[in-house]
């Protein structure tokens, strides 16, 4: 089996050794739309197969960025390259993206083959050649029994599915999704997520995904940049920016864990003991849970022997104290971004 060199991240823009060729790299990318700079020198890289989350509160300068890596809007200075194009050749650049805007009108009137054999054949395929992709790509989105339905009779998450088969048209090297998900219901939500990182990894193409909802860009996306006031503030896999911002911000974690309710008070005691721990809060909206602090098993502070639960839980077993239940609360993409984000926006 050939080795899978996507799991090598690159958003810094530099190359890795044994990294595969980005589909897409973004370099010092700045905006100003004449009060003040929107963008100031974004630099980020995707790799093919890989799926990027692309976040930042209002105003950070998501569309900004998106609306010039599809050719929309000029920089007002810096370039990018969407599988080897440069940006200095936009009518080519075209050729290599596809796009789903938010919030994309359909005509009702049409089928959804005749839709995409409309896009195909604007981007010059034969009329034969357009069906015959468009049928494959409403397969590749799960439309194949709507083939000759009308647009005007099909639910909103049917709507998102076709504008995710006419972004790829074109077979694209990058697609660029803007809030997919967005009105679709949890089963929804869950169902296009899945079809989009299928998609990405069966076409090895990249696909930047601006969402919102952070779960779903921590569950989904490979990789993430997080903006904030036109600078990117976060980069690298999901993993990696969730651990090294825990690693800056702090470096304690809780667990939560639960006894016997006759034992609580022992348990508390004996926790209190253990190396690395802070502090032991009974739960008293739920009897036998107990909310423990303790050093983060990857943080700086925290001697070998304290790190992790193991300490912790040892020494419940020591004193025979039965152990009912354990959830130990690991930072998320939300956490990182509320705290990288948390500065005023200019
Ligand atoms: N056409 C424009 N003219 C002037 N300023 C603009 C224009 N478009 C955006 N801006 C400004 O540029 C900055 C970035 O805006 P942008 O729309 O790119 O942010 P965003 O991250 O997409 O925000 P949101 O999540 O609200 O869509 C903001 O300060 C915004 O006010």
């Amino acid at each position: 089996m050939a080795p899978d060199t996507r799991s090598q991240a690159n958003p810094s823009g530099s190359e890795l050794p044994g990294a595969r060729a980005p589909v897409l790299t973004a370099r010092n990318l700045c905006k100003s739309y004449g009060a003040g700079p929107a963008l100031r020198g974004l630099t980020f890289s995707l790799q093919p197969g890989r799926v990027l989350g692309f976040l930042g509160p209002n105003g950070a300068g998501k569309t900004t960025t998106i609306r010039i890596l599809t050719t929309m809007l000029e920089p007002t200075s810096g370039d990018f390259s969407v599988a080897g194009v440069s940006s200095k050749d936009p009518k080519k650049i075209r050729r290599k993206i596809g796009v789903l805007p938010e919030g994309l009108g359909f005509p009702n009137g049409v089928t959804s083959i005749e839709y995409l054999v409309y896009f195909g054949r604007l981007f010059g395929r034969s009329a034969a050649e357009a069906r015959t992709v468009g049928l494959a790509l409403l397969k590749d989105v799960g439309m194949q029994n709507r083939v000759d339905s009308a647009i005007g009779t099909f639910s909103h998450g049917m709507r998102q599915r076709l504008g995710i088969a006419r972004a790829l048209v074109n077979d694209p090297a990058v697609v660029f999704l803007d809030e997919p998900t967005l009105g679709l219901d949890p089963r929804g939500q869950t169902e296009l997520l899945a079809m989009i990182r299928r998609i990405a990894r069966e076409r090895d193409a990249g696909v930047v995904l601006s969402s919102h909802l952070l779960p779903e860009i921590e569950n989904i996306c490979d990789d993430v940049v997080i903006l904030n006031a036109g600078r990117v503030v976060a980069e690298g896999t999901v993993a990696e920016v969730t651990r090294r911002a825990k690693r800056a911000l702090d470096n304690r974690v809780a667990a939560r864990i639960r006894v016997p309710k006759d034992a609580v008070a022992g348990a508390a005691t004996v926790l209190l003991s253990v190396p690395g721990v802070t502090g032991v809060m009974p739960n008293e909206t739920d009897p036998g849970w107990l909310v423990v602090d303790h050093a983060d098993p990857d943080g700086a502070d925290a001697r070998p022997e304290d790190r992790g639960m193991n300490p912790i839980l040892t020494a419940l077993i020591a004193a025979d104290i039965p152990i009912i239940g354990l959830e130990v609360e690991g930072r998320r993409l939300q956490d990182v971004f509320l705290e990288l984000t948390a500065e005023a926006i200019e």
